[in-house]
């Protein structure tokens, strides 16, 4: 991953709410700088974009100067001049053609390449962030960034830099140019081209970008309104409570309605000084060649070739005035982007850490760990010790903090003091990939990926044989649920299982567990939505395969408790053995 990308900081907070909609200029320069070292690596694009788009504007605007001296000295002054100007004029407008195609080809390289490094930043963050951390940034926030957010950024990338630079070059040219052919004339393109490329830009941008912060806000809240309320239909539905979830989505949709209109009106002002502005100045400057053609300061042929150049030398400078309006969605989506790279995941990667040999022991010595923000303490004193071929039964009441301590076994949850260690090694200085190779979880919910069922039981070991997975789904009394699907094993199963009972479901991650080469595997509630003679199957199936594996079971349920070999009780933060 780019270190400019995912520079961490003290954020702790969603990216919802981490960023404020503060436009002050040094914060979007700031997130410029950022943006614009991403596209180091593709410098030399970015050099060839510029070379094309200038050398394209300023032929066009030559072009029609030669075409203009042309036809004038062709008519009135018939002298062979005209000639070499025309064929100029002729080779320069074909040349604009391919030169605007290279300088389109050359940003959109440039974009593409840098949005896909992005999107894998943010794959890679959300790894990092991933569980604790993901859980707080709320979905449909996270929706909006991955979807939209980046996708605007594709502005900055494709229509910022180049356009800015040639405007700039093109703009400094005309001047000497036109200055060249009177000194007066160079001094009017300039006061016209600073107001229309850096006056205009900089005024429309500071109210555009608070509009467009609030309206990627608004957008993100919404999505996660959204998603929450389809995720809750069922619940919804059955409590009559369709009607709140409605209004909620309405006052949700008016707030980036509103946002979005006063995104509208101050690019509108934006539009009204982009399109205004380059007419005045052409008033203006035919103004100025008027008079000093009539006062004898400057030729017609000199004054009608000015006002030609200067005619065509706008669209260079409109595209970066509209700017100040266009790019402000694009530097708010930025802030929320580098907003996820910046959260403080709950747990840093050890990747120059140990790799373990073999799982001999997981010991917990004084263990406590509490919340952010929370008033007390989860775990206040546990300590446990697990070696291989035990099976131990955690039981508890709700909220008691038994998943909670199956996260900081995990290390999904970094423990706020006392000892964990794995094999002997202090469980951070465990290398992560080789800590899951040890260590693997069965959840209280199981996640249903949109691919077939023999792909959903692989993903504990992607490499495994048809024949492991038949062996783990028979183990995980998954028979009957094949038979019954159209296509069996190779059915593709959509939208998280829909067609599942949650009871299937949990037989589906009993399954990955059977196929897990994972010493130790801590399960929460496996069988809370089995029948007792499923659950009693299924325990008694996962005993069977045992051998030197340790499991540690959380469970409400006596029945499956009375297969451990050793049961503890999960109270007031401590653990202590009830049999
Ligand atoms: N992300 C969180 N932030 C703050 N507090 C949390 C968070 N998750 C859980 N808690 C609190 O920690 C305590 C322990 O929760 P936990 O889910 O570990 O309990 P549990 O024993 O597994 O409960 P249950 O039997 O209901 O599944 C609860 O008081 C809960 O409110």
């Amino acid at each position: 991953m780019t270190s400019s990308m995912t520079g961490t900081s003290s954020a702790t907070r969603p990216a919802s709410q981490s960023t404020s909609a503060s436009g002050n200029t040094a914060s979007t320069l700031r997130t410029a700088k950022r943006m614009a070292k991403q596209m180091l690596p593709l410098i030399n694009v970015e050099f060839r974009a510029i070379a094309c788009g200038t050398a394209g504007h300023l032929f066009s605007v030559w072009s029609v100067m030669c075409a203009a001296a042309s036809i004038i000295l062709g008519f009135t002054q018939h002298t062979p001049l005209w000639i070499p100007l025309a064929v100029a004029a002729i080779i320069m407008a074909l040349l604009r053609g391919p030169l605007a195609y290279g300088e389109q080809l050359f940003n959109h390289q440039m974009a593409f390449s840098t949005l896909r490094d992005i999107r894998i930043s943010v794959f890679d963050t959300m790894r990092r962030l991933a569980p604790a951390k993901l859980k707080e940034q709320g979905r449909g926030n996270l929706v909006t960034v991955i979807t939209e957010d980046i996708e605007l950024l594709e502005i900055f990338y494709a229509h910022t830099l180049s356009p800015i630079a040639i405007a700039t070059i093109t703009a400094l040219v005309n001047t000497v140019v036109l200055a060249v052919l009177n000194p007066w004339l160079g001094l009017t393109a300039l006061v016209f081209y600073i107001l229309i490329a850096l006056v205009v830009p900089l005024l429309s941008a500071k109210p555009t970008y608070r509009a467009a912060f609030a309206e990627r806000q608004a957008q993100g809240e919404l999505h996660s309104l959204v998603l929450e309320s389809l995720d809750g239909r069922e619940e919804l539905l059955a409590m009559g409570a369709s009607s709140t979830t409605q209004a909620r989505l309405r006052s949700a949709t008016e707030k980036m309605l509103d946002a979005r209109t006063r995104n509208q009106r101050a690019a509108g002002w934006n539009g009204l000084a982009t399109e205004s502005i380059p007419l005045i100045a052409i008033m203006v400057f035919v103004t100025v060649s008027s008079w000093l053609a009539t006062t004898g300061q400057a030729s017609t042929l000199t004054a009608i070739v000015a006002i030609a150049g200067f005619l065509t030398s706008f669209p260079a400078l409109i595209s970066v005035a509209r700017l100040g309006s266009g790019l402000q969605p694009t530097m708010a989506a930025a802030r929320r982007v580098f907003a996820l790279f910046d959260e403080t995941p709950a747990v840093e990667e050890t990747e120059d850490g140990s790799d373990l040999k073999g799982f001999d022991a997981l010991e917990a010595t004084s263990l406590a760990f509490r919340y952010p923000h929370a008033r007390h303490t989860t775990l206040s004193d546990v300590n446990l010790r697990i070696v291989p071929g035990d099976t131990i039964g955690i039981q508890g009441e709700n909220g008691a903090g038994k998943s909670t301590l199956i996260d900081v076994l995990m290390r999904f949850r970094e423990r706020s003091s006392g000892d964990l260690s794995v094999s002997g090694v202090s469980i951070e200085a465990v290398n992560t990939h080789s800590l899951r190779s040890q260590e693997s979880m069965v959840s209280q919910d199981t996640f249903i990926f949109s691919t077939s069922l023999a792909e959903n039981i692989a993903v504990s070991k992607p490499d495994a044989s048809r024949e492991q997975i038949e062996a783990a789904a028979h183990k995980a009394c998954l028979d009957e649920v094949i038979a019954e699907l159209p296509g069996g094993l190779d059915h593709v199963l959509e939208r998280n299982g829909d067609e599942l009972s949650e009871g299937q479901k949990q037989r589906i991650a009993v399954a990955r567990a059977f196929l897990s080469e994972a010493p130790l595997v801590l399960f929460d509630e496996p069988t809370s939505n089995m029948d007792a003679l499923l659950e009693g199957q299924v325990m008694r199936a996962l005993l069977d395969q045992q051998a030197d594996s340790a499991f540690v079971v959380v469970s409400h349920r006596p029945a499956v408790l009375a297969y451990m070999k050793q049961v503890l009780t999960l109270d007031h933060g401590r653990l202590s053995p009830t049999r």
